[in-house]
């Protein structure tokens, strides 16, 4: 793990001594990442990723396929020649070299609480050739992955699953995988669709998923999916390449490996923007991409909306507050992972919002739409959960403990709240480790460049 021992079990969020004017490098997306661990994995030759995200969720991701024998080695090198510092894994080296083998049982993989790993590794592990125990945090035994496992049997795996429908869990590897179609309720998380997407070109048969029930949420992480398949070689027909609504095909075939340069997170990047607003700031994220499918670039328009304004050129993408912070009614449905950090910008505008289509996030690092509601209220804030979102009413706010219930999302939403209202605390800020384990060094740098000479790539 990369958390940082010092961190004190309460840490003082800063407040801000003025409008920010900072330029943040933020790491590489956790979403990208754990896909291009995978699909290197499973691809017919060696691969690298570039700038991964190295966190407490990538980390397990990579030990979990080290664990079913895949390769992942440690590089500074930029030729695929050379690799260095096999066993460095946690360092710092400027990218992964991920050498595909042959997955191997018994092995023990811990989840923690990485939806991704707990969602995406069971069909791996059903092309192993031996039982993989799957085990995680105690929330992770919580987390839905019901539809996983019933899609997984209907495709031919043998998963004995103690806690019925959840974690632990032991899938049985037998070495392949028939495939086929199959019917998954997938509206608890885009996960499921994914998971099932991305190990589907070594099934014997691929893979058409038919999702059925309530919207599906992260529709931009499951074309995350699609894209990143796609970018390895492999056949994918999606609702929007001419196929039926919610039915994902994927043809078998062998993938490429590739050398693949990790985005920044823009969901990471999300408490910095939200400094520049909160603060009449200025903050620049460098690499922001042009195109992309993570679904933290839909913070350009929703961060516009709330009152600041934005310019994307080759130097990043700068986003400058105006001093004012206006409330908002929005469908985050899309994009669930943001509503913490709007949430709490929500609190401290000059308007109520209205926070729609996020009903999942009761399922997510821990009970989202009830953690925030507690936590705003008990700093003095008007806050009410509805069905399916929150209702966010400001009023002066005042300081306190922040909990934060292990996530990281939370986390940074109390640093943000922290900017504008004197004395708040925040409870384990070291469980940013999930995505960003430097968050609170970066915040304070970002509130003092001049403070820390140089932040790391
Ligand atoms: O596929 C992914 O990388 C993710 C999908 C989303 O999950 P849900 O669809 O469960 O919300 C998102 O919230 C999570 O942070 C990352
Ligand atoms: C929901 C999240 O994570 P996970 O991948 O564990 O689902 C998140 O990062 O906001």
């Amino acid at each position: 793990m990369t958390e940082s021992p010092a961190l004190p079990a309460l840490w003082p969020a800063p407040l801000a001594p003025g409008a920010v004017d900072a330029t943040v490098t933020v790491p590489g997306s956790k979403s990208v990442t754990n896909r291009g661990l995978v699909l290197a994995a499973l691809s017919s030759e060696p691969g690298w990723l570039r700038r991964p995200l190295r966190s407490r969720d990538t980390l397990l991701m990579a030990e979990a396929l080290r664990t079913m024998g895949v390769g992942i080695e440690e590089t500074a090198s930029s030729s695929s020649a050379g690799s260095a510092g096999a066993d460095a894994l946690p360092g710092g080296g400027e990218a992964w070299r991920i050498i595909p083998a042959g997955l191997h049982g018994p092995a023990t993989v811990d989840v923690g609480n990485a939806g991704t790993v707990m969602r995406f590794l069971p069909p791996v592990a059903a092309l192993a050739d031996g039982p993989i125990r799957f085990d995680g945090d105690p929330r992770s035994y919580e987390r839905p992955l019901g539809g996983v496992i019933d899609a997984l049997r209907a495709l031919g795996a043998r998963i004995d699953d103690d806690n019925r429908g959840a974690l632990p869990m032991t899938v049985h590897g037998g070495g392949a995988l028939e495939g086929g179609a199959v019917e998954i309720d997938a509206s608890s998380s885009s996960q499921f669709v994914s998971a099932l997407l991305l190990s589907a070109p070594r099934f014997n048969q691929g893979v058409e998923v038919r999702h059925v029930g309530a919207a599906l949420p992260s529709m931009p992480h499951i074309r995350m999916t699609v894209d990143m398949l796609r970018s390895v070689g492999a056949q994918v027909d999606t609702p929007e390449s001419g196929g039926e609504p919610n039915v994902w095909r994927v043809t078998p075939g062998a993938l490429l490996g590739r050398d693949l340069v990790v985005e920044p997170d823009l969901s990471n990047a999300q408490p910095f923007l939200a400094a520049a607003l909160v603060t009449g700031g200025r903050v620049t994220v460098p690499d922001w991409p042009e195109h992309t499918t993570q679904p933290g670039d839909a913070l350009r328009e929703i961060f516009t909306a709330m009152g600041g304004s934005c310019e994307l050129t080759e130097h990043g993408l700068t986003f400058t507050g105006s001093g004012k912070i206006h409330g908002v009614d929005v469908d985050l449905g899309e994009v669930g992972e943001l509503t913490p950090g709007i949430a709490a910008v929500a609190a401290l505008a000059d308007s109520p919002s209205t926070l729609r289509g996020v009903a999942h996030l009761r399922l997510h690092e821990t009970d989202r739409l009830a953690a925030l509601t507690k936590e705003l209220n008990e700093l003095g804030g008007d806050v009410t959960e509805t069905a399916d979102g929150l209702h966010i009413r400001p009023r002066p706010l005042h300081g306190g403990i922040f909990h934060t219930y292990e996530d990281h999302r939370l986390a940074t939403a109390a640093a943000i709240i922290g900017l504008a209202v004197e004395g708040v605390e925040v409870e384990n800020v070291a469980t940013t480790g999930k995505t960003l384990p430097d968050f609170p060094a970066m915040w304070t740098a970002m509130l003092d460049p001049a403070a820390v000479p140089a932040r790391r790539a």
